[in-house]
């Protein structure tokens, strides 16, 4: 693990309007990391994705590769980091293939067309999710968990290795979820490094090497993730009883109901 961080945010506070929502966040990011982003509705995790790729103005520190973030151009950003929302809808009837080229748009100078190498980049990016086939549907038809695939083939495309992932999995088929995981360790294993959220505690067992809780805009834990994930944060941020067991080597959370099942 390099020693400096890609990303490095220090005392961050945020308010929308006289709603504050985000109040002394200290977090760093390191190559090689896959970090889950733990907590309950609303507590800032969207906010604090939106404001590391300058979408919010910043109180506070936030640096890229050792520059302040507000130095940077959006363009630049783009350059380093992949967002992929949780939301994406498209008021144009774009292709597939079309919305992975956008990917390539940080790459490309202004009025520029999309080279050779830009769509062979986009074909392989599809080709790497396996949705290749998908290539000429409109984006706008498909499912929400093919939405998501393609969302990912486009970040891949960016030629980054730094993915910012809000809620990657939402909207995902039990089956599609489970392999977007699989994905995101086998990319990890490649060198990209993730930062994403999550409300499931079992994902974030699962592939992270790291996981950061907050509640109420403020981190409350942050390491090692059978460190992090215990009982007493399960009931502490969600208000519910789980049980950490260890499976096949690994912990997994198992929630219990209040009233025993029936
Ligand atoms: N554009 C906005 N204008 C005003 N308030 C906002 C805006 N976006 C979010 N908020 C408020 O900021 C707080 C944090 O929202 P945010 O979306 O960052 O939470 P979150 O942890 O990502 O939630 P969730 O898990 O539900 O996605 C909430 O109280 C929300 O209502």
């Amino acid at each position: 693990m390099e020693l400096r961080p890609l990303i490095e945010i220090k005392d961050l506070h945020f308010s929308y309007k006289n709603n504050p929502v985000l109040s002394g966040i200290n977090l760093n990011l390191y190559k090689g990391e896959v970090i889950s982003l733990l907590g309950p509705n609303g507590c800032g995790k969207s906010t604090l994705m939106r404001l590391m790729l300058k979408l919010l103005p910043a109180y506070g520190s936030i640096t890229l590769h050792d520059r302040e973030l507000e130095n940077y151009s959006h363009k630049e950003i783009a350059s380093h980091i992949a967002y992929i929302p949780q939301y994406h809808t498209v008021p144009f009837n774009y292709t597939v293939l079309e919305m992975v080229l956008m990917g390539r748009v940080s790459k490309l100078s202004i009025f520029a067309s999309p080279s050779a190498y830009d769509y062979e980049t986009a074909h392989n990016a599809l080709d790497k999710i396996g949705i290749l086939d998908l290539k000429d549907r409109a984006f706008s038809e498909l499912s929400g968990g093919q939405k998501q695939l393609v969302l990912l083939a486009r970040a891949i495309a960016q030629e980054v290795t730094v993915f910012l992932m809000d809620e990657p999995v939402n909207g995902l088929d039990y089956g599609n979820q489970i392999r977007l995981l699989e994905l995101i360790n086998e990319l990890n294993r490649e060198g990209y490094t993730f930062l994403k959220t999550t409300h499931y505690p079992d994902h974030a067992l699962l592939i992270s090497s790291r996981i950061i809780v907050m509640r109420g805009g403020k981190i409350i834990a942050d390491g090692a993730p059978d460190k992090i994930i215990t009982s007493s944060i399960i009931e502490d941020v969600y208000g519910i009883n789980a049980d950490i067991i260890t499976h096949d080597r690994h912990k997994r959370c198992v929630p219990i109901f209040a009233q025993g099942i029936k």
